[in-house]
């Protein structure tokens, strides 16, 4: 099979944690990493996000710099990438500002035994995937290839990055470490407790490490299985 590259971003605290437990959002990056994530928005095709992070913070998902967004449209991309959702069994909000900013195309994979759910609570707002139940995620990635996705950007949340690492489907993972701690033990982390393949015996490789302001940014790339064909890196 032939799918998109995945690149995977997270923003976390020195303990771990990928937000706090407050119903507002945590910022995490600093504006200039933030500017730094709009620039890898832009170099890809689709950005996924889980029905957990719409509902925690209600993002928009686009291309944010005026430039960037001409560039692509210069290169006869549309201004920002696809924006798709896993979803589960409870609906998503028609009205959640990822369905009514921007032009760009959305797209939802629903993991339920019952795709009508979604469907009926998304109407127009986006177009519903069935995408198994339990969620195959090979679905997920052989629908968007389908949709010209060369590059996908997984930005979370937690249950998201567990399940795209856990099958070894990363190809790229940034890591963001904010310079304070969370420890608040009904806060979100990185990553829920799995078996992942990128384990003590199979260490990922170290791309790059850069000082981002008072952040740090990690670029890590997991040893993966060879025979997996995947569109473009970076
Ligand atoms: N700092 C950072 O870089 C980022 C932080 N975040 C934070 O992450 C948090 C959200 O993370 P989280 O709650 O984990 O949600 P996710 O965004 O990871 O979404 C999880 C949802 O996926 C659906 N789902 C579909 N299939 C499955 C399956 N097999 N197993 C589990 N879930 C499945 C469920 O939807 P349903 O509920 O419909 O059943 C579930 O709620 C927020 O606090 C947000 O602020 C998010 C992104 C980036
Ligand atoms: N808090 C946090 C991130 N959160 C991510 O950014 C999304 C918000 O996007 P938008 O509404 O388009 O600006 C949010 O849903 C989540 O995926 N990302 C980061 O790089 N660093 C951070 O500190």
């Amino acid at each position: 099979m032939t799918r998109p590259f995945v690149l995977a971003s997270v923003a976390m605290s020195l303990d771990g944690y990928i937000d706090d437990a407050t119903p507002e959002r945590l910022l995490l990056s600093n504006d200039e990493d933030f500017d730094r994530v709009d620039a890898v928005r832009a170099t890809c095709d689709a950005i996924l996000v889980g029905a957990g992070t719409v509902r925690a913070d209600d993002p928009r998902l686009l291309v944010r710099a005026d430039r960037r967004r001409a560039a692509r449209v210069a290169e006869g991309r549309p201004e920002s990438p696809l924006r798709a959702v896993i979803a589960g069994r409870r609906p998503l909000d028609p009205a959640a500002r990822l369905f009514t900013t921007g032009e760009t195309a959305k797209v939802v994979y629903a993991a339920t035994p019952d795709v009508s759910v979604q469907r009926d609570a998304l109407a127009e707002a986006a177009p519903v995937v069935d995408a198994g139940d339990p969620l195959d995620l090979d679905i997920v990635l052989a629908d968007l290839a389908e949709r010209g996705v060369e590059r996908l950007m997984v930005e979370g949340g937690g249950t998201v990055h567990t399940l795209f690492l856990a099958a070894d489907l990363v190809d790229e993972l940034h890591v963001v470490i904010a310079p304070f701690l969370v420890g608040d033990p009904a806060a979100p982390r990185f990553v829920n407790p799995s078996h992942f393949p990128q384990n003590a015996r199979n260490r990922m490789r170290l791309l790059e490490v850069r000082p981002i302001g008072d952040v740090i940014l990690a670029r890590y790339q997991p040893v993966r299985t060879p025979g997996i064909e995947t569109g473009t890196g970076i």
